[in-house]
């Protein structure tokens, strides 16, 4: 059973985010983090930059693993991944850009760069993994399927997906079809996960996937089966918890 926090106050959960993540890297500080990206964690991101700034952590030994990644968008093109996190985190921050993991969507053999990223990641024990949930449950790009692969893997993406990361680009046609995403194995296989989920949109799934059967059909219900889950709720997102 995952522990489940409900805050109140809007900035007090990034509050909460960032100081999980914080006191890891302060008591650990070669610690490795697993990073998302998406909407939900850059309030978390800014409260980290906000904590290093003032002197309290530093993260020049943190090594991190990005989930996910589109295929076939230039590294530095505004909606990549690696865009994202080293304007939200990494260019405010004391880490070395060499200890920073995202896979290379630009790669031309996709599946070799799967497999390079696995072996990166078979080296290094995650030991937070920070995680959202898309509205249908899934984790990094693990698209509710039939079955899941557990390996990193290029993933097609499905419709509602690209319309809801459409807002990142100037038109839906714009998003690519396909990603490179952290196979929900070696998301598990971290030590801790801290799951953010924020607004009314999502409290049907966030409740699903946390109370509801644990199926391939929503992802994030298999986080059921691991024993250091956070979920940190909004005050909309977990209207449907106690
Ligand atoms: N690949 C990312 C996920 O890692 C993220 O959790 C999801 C939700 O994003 P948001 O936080 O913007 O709702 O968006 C994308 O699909």
């Amino acid at each position: 059973m995952a522990n489940v926090i409900k805050v109140t106050h809007e900035e007090d959960f990034h509050k909460v985010a960032a100081h999980i993540v914080a006191s890891l890297v302060q008591t650990s500080p070669r610690a490795v983090l697993g990073l998302a990206t998406g909407g939900t964690p850059v309030g978390l991101y800014r409260e980290l930059i906000q904590i290093h700034k003032q002197g309290l952590v530093s993260f020049a030994k943190v090594k991190s693993y990005n989930l996910d990644e589109y295929a076939g968008l230039p590294t530095d093109h505004p909606a990549s991944y690696r865009t994202f996190m080293n304007e939200h985190l990494f260019n405010h921050i004391d880490i070395n850009l060499e200890n920073t993991h995202v896979p290379d969507g630009q790669a031309t053999d996709l599946d070799a760069e799967c497999r390079l990223y696995d072996e990166m990641l078979s080296e290094a024990v995650i030991d937070l993994q920070v995680l959202g949930i898309g509205h249908n449950g899934h984790i990094g790009f693990n698209e509710p399927d039939d079955s899941l692969n557990p390996a990193t893997h290029v993933v097609t993406l499905l419709e509602q997906t690209r319309e809801a990361n459409s807002r990142y680009f100037d038109s839906i046609d714009e998003v690519p079809a396909q990603a490179i995403t952290m196979g929900v194995g070696s998301i598990m296989k971290a030590r801790q996960i801290l799951l953010l989920v924020r607004g009314a949109d999502k409290a049907e799934i966030i409740h699903r996937a946390v109370t509801g059967p644990i199926t391939t059909q929503c992802p994030a219900s298999l986080l059921q089966l691991h024993s250091n889950v956070t979920v940190l709720l909004d005050a909309e997102a977990g209207r449907l918890f106690q």
